[in-house]
């Protein structure tokens, strides 16, 4: 399918993908949509179903998983994440360009695929700072915190692998961070902004 080039964002839970890809989304309003993925985990309080996540049961999820309806799917802290072909081409539909939030299996997944989107990854500054982000936004039980610590480690030895992402984004200065964000999908903000002439 033409139009904008997809944008996975990925790395480690905590290192601040949400974060950036809300500002962004803010900023650039009409340009961005994000692929909602499915979620067999509860949601937190703020978050909306349908809006950050289809919200589902695991019997829900791995019907649509058995009908081919992903893209990819994977687990991760215990519990299942999928994006939905629908989810993409809800946003393609509309000409936008289509932000994934997946983790490194997602991005793995996706590869396989004929998406061909532009890979970036989030990543923090150390471990002793990704704890303590994690720690502080108080979403966490202490054993799904310690699994999300055990899923950065691999994720962080993984993305250094070359070849993998085509940017990697240290978000140590959040403000430096979302510059640099920005700096790589300028060129695609503005054929979409364009196109909307
Ligand atoms: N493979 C895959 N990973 C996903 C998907 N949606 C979210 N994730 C990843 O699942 C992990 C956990 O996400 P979440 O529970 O929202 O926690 P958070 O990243 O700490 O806010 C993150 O690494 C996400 O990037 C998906 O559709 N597919
Ligand atoms: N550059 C930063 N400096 C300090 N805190 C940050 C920074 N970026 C994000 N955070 C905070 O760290 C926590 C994790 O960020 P979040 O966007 O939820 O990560 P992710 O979506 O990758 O799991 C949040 O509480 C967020 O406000």
């Amino acid at each position: 399918m033409s139009g904008p080039r997809p944008v996975v964002l990925s790395g480690p839970s905590g290192a601040g993908k949400s974060t950036l890809l809300k500002r962004l989304m803010k900023e650039y309003e009409g340009v961005f949509g994000f692929s909602v993925s499915h979620t067999t985990r509860n949601p937190r309080p703020g978050e909306e179903d349908g809006k950050d996540y289809h919200f589902v049961t695991k019997e829900k999820m791995q019907e649509g998983i058995d009908k081919d309806e992903f893209i990819e799917n994977a687990e991760f802290s215990g519990n299942m994440y999928g994006t939905s072909k629908s989810s993409i081409e809800d946003v393609q539909a509309q000409n936008l360009i289509c932000i994934l939030d997946v983790d490194i299996q997602g991005v793995k997944n996706i590869k396989k695929t004929d998406l061909n989107p532009i890979y970036i990854s989030i990543q923090p500054p150390s471990m002793e700072i990704l704890e303590k982000r994690l720690r502080d936004r108080q979403t966490e039980t202490e054993d799904s915190l310690q699994k999300r610590l055990e899923a950065a480690r691999i994720d962080m030895e993984l993305s250094k692998e070359p070849g993998v992402f085509d940017i990697v984004i240290v978000n140590d200065d959040l403000e430096e961070a979302y510059e640099k964000l920005k700096s790589v999908l300028i060129e695609e903000i503005e054929k979409v902004q364009d196109a909307q002439k």
